[in-house]
C-alpha cells in the first residue's frame, strides 16, 4: 500500500513537474537533438571520461551542430542546453543573455561575486568601474612589465634551449603570472624564480579541484563535497591562501593611500611584498569605484581575484599553442623571426610599446592560433526568457546556451573549405572578409566580452617576440596544412602534453 502510494505521488510529481516546464518541451521539440542522445540522460554518457574525453566530446557536439544549421540540442538529465555556433545567432544571445550558467558557480567559491562569472546584478556596476582601467593609455605603461617579465622568461629557458624536448608550460604560466600580478596588484611575487610558492601552488591546484567538481556530477552538490572532506578541506585551504595574499595587498595598498594623504611618501610604509608601482589595476579600481566610498575590501579582494583567475592561463595557453604551432610549421616561424630582425634591426634591447604595432606579421599569426585553438573555447550563458534568434529559431526560457567558440571558428560556412588549415595570412586585411564579426571572437563578443583583450594581445605579443628572438622553436614539423594537437578542458583548453617543445638558440642570440 505505501509502496503504491509512493508511487502515486512520484507519477504526480512528475506530471507537475513537466506541465510546469510545457513550453520548454513545446519549443525544444522544433531544433533537432544530438544524435546519439539517450532516454532520460540525453548526452550526459558522452561527457564523461578524462578532460580529453570530455574535449573530444564538446568537439564532436561542436561539429554536429555546424552540420546542422549552426544549432543542436542536448539534454543532460533534466537540463537542457542548445550548443550554437551560427555567429548570426549567436550575435542575438550573447546581446541578450548576460546571466552566467550555475556551473559557475564553483568558480565563484574562489573568486565571490567579481565581476566575470557575477550575477547580472552586480556585474553591471562593477563592468563600469572595471572598463576605464582598460583603457589604451593605461594598458600602454604596462608594456614595461611584459618586457621585463619577459626578459626573465627567456632567461630562464636558457637552460632548456638544447633541442630535446620538455614542458614549457610552467614557464609560460609564471610569466603571466608575474604579469598579472605586477600590473594588477603592484607586487612582484617572483613566481618564475619561485616553483614552490604557495599562491601559484594554491591557485593551480584549485583550479583542477574545480574542473573535477563541473565534470563529476557527484562532486557537484555541497553536502555531497563535504563527504569528501580531503578535498573540501584541501580547496578551502587553497582558496584561503589565494584570499589572504590579496588581502595582505590591500590592506598595504590602503596604508599606502592614506600614508600617501599625509604627505608621506610611500618608502615610508614598510611593504615587503615588493614594490608598488602607481597606476596598477588595483589603484585604478579604488579610484574609479569612488575612493574611500567605493569598494570595500572583500570587493576589491572580488575584482583582483578576477583579473589574476581571468588574465593569467588565458595567456598562457595562447602563448603555448603559439610557439608549438610555429614547431609545427617552420616557414611561417622564419617569416616571423624576419620580422623580429626588421623591427629590433638585428638588436638585443627589450621591446618597447612602438614595436608592438609594427609586430604585424606576428599579430595574423596569433589570431590565426586564437581561431584555431581558442584558450577559452565555451561560454555558457542562461536563457532567462524565451529569446526569438535571426534564423527563426526559438531558444526556450529555462534552457542553456553552449557558445561554441571552438565551432564557430572552424565552420567551413564562413572560413570556407580550408576552415582547419593553419595560415595566417587568412587575416591579411586583403584577404580577411568576415561575413558577420562574431565569425572570429576568442575574447567572446556583446556587452560581457573580455575587458582584457588589449591587455592579452600586448602581452602575449610582448613574450613571443622576446622568446623567437633569442630562440628557435624545433623538432615537430607538421606533414599537412592542419595541425594536430591532442587538448583538454581544465577550465580552459589546454594542450594535453602540458605544451611539449623543443628549443634551440639562435645563432646571433
Ligand atoms: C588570450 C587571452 C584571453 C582570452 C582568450 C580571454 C577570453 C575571455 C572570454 C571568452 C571571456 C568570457 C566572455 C563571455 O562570457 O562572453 C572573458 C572574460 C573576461 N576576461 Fe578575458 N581572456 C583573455 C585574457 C584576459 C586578460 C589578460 C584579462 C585581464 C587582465 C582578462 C579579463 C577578463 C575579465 C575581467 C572578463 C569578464 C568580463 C565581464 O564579464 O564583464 N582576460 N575573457
Amino acid at each position: 500500500m505505501i509502496l503504491w502510494v509512493l508511487c502515486l505521488v512520484l507519477v504526480l510529481w512528475f506530471a507537475i513537474f513537466r506541465y510546469r516546464r510545457r513550453n520548454m518541451y513545446r519549443l525544444a521539440k522544433h531544433i533537432t537533438g544530438s544524435k546519439d542522445e539517450l532516454p532520460g540522460i540525453g548526452v550526459a554518457h558522452r561527457l564523461v571520461g578524462n578532460t580529453e574525453e570530455i574535449m573530444y566530446s564538446l568537439q564532436q557536439l561542436s561539429y554536429e551542430s555546424i552540420h546542422n544549421n549552426g544549432i543542436i540540442k542536448g539534454w543532460l538529465g533534466h537540463i537542457l542546453y542548445f550548443v550554437v555556433v551560427d555567429p548570426v545567432d549567436l550575435e542575438v544571445v550573447l546581446k541578450s543573455c548576460l546571466e552566467k550558467d550555475d556551473l559557475h558557480r564553483f568558480i565563484r567559491k574562489i573568486i565571490g561575486n567579481g565581476g566575470i562569472f557575477a550575477p547580472v546584478s552586480i556585474w553591471r556596476r562593477r563592468r563600469k568601474i572595471m572598463v576605464p582601467a582598460f583603457s589604451p593609455k593605461i594598458l600602454e605603461n604596462f608594456v614595461n612589465v611584459f618586457s621585463e617579465q619577459s626578459q626573465i622568461l627567456t632567461n630562464k629557458l636558457s637552460n632548456c634551449a638544447n633541442g630535446k624536448i620538455f614542458s614549457i608550460w610552467h614557464y609560460l604560466s609564471t610569466y603571466t603570472l608575474d604579469s598579472v600580478c605586477e600590473t594588477a596588484m603592484g607586487v612582484h611575487i617572483e613566481a618564475q624564480s619561485n616553483k614552490d610558492l604557495p599562491f601559484l601552488k594554491s591557485m593551480n591546484r584549485v583550479l583542477n579541484l574545480v574542473t573535477e567538481r563541473i565534470f563529476h556530477l557527484w562532486l557537484q552538490a555541497d553536502w555531497m563535497y563535504r563527504l569528501f572532506w580531503f578535498k573540501h578541506s584541501e580547496h578551502d585551504q587553497c582558496v584561503g591562501v589565494m584570499h589572504k595574499f590579496t588581502d595582505e595587498v590591500i590592506k598595504r595598498k590602503r596604508a599606502s593611500i592614506i600614508a600617501e594623504k599625509q604627505n608621506k611618501t610611500e618608502t615610508g610604509v614598510e611593504f615587503d611584498l615588493g614594490t608598488y608601482q602607481m597606476k596598477t589595476f588595483l589603484d585604478l579600481l579604488i579610484t574609479f569605484s569612488g575612493g574611500d566610498k567605493g569598494y570595500n575590501d572583500v570587493e576589491l579582494r572580488e575584482e583582483v581575484m578576477t583579473l589574476t583567475v581571468a588574465g593569467t592561463d588565458t595567456s598562457a595557453v595562447a602563448i603555448g599553442y603559439t610557439l608549438k604551432l610555429l614547431g609545427k610549421y617552420p616557414h611561417i616561424q622564419e617569416k616571423v623571426y624576419q620580422e623580429l630582425l626588421d623591427v629590433f634591426e638585428g638588436s638585443d634591447r627589450p621591446l618597447i610599446k612602438e614595436d608592438l604595432m609594427k609586430l604585424t606579421y606576428l599579430e595574423r599569426v596569433v589570431k590565426e592560433s586564437l581561431r584555431l585553438f581558442p584558450p577559452v573555447p565555451f561560454i555558457i550563458r542562461k536563457v532567462l526568457e524565451d529569446i526569438k534568434l535571426p534564423s527563426g529559431r526559438v531558444l526556450p526560457a529555462g534552457s542553456g546556451v553552449v557558445v561554441s567558440i571552438w565551432g564557430i571558428h572552424r565552420d567551413p560556412h564562413y572560413w570556407g573549405p580550408d576552415a582547419e588549415h593553419f595560415d595566417p595570412d587568412r587575416f591579411l586585411p586583403e584577404r580577411l572578409n568576415l561575413a558577420h564579426s562574431t565569425s572570429f571572437m576568442p575574447f567572446s563578443s556583446g556587452p560581457r566580452n573580455c575587458v582584457g583583450y588589449q591587455y592579452a594581445m600586448m602581452s602575449i605579443k610582448t613574450a613571443l617576440s622576446t622568446v623567437l628572438r633569442k630562440y628557435k622553436v624545433v623538432g615537430d614539423p607538421e606533414p599537412g596544412p592542419i595541425p594536430s594537437m591532442r587538448v583538454k578542458l581544465d577550465v580552459m583548453m589546454k594542450a594535453a602534453d602540458g605544451y611539449q617543445l623543443a628549443l634551440e638558440r639562435r645563432p646571433t642570440a
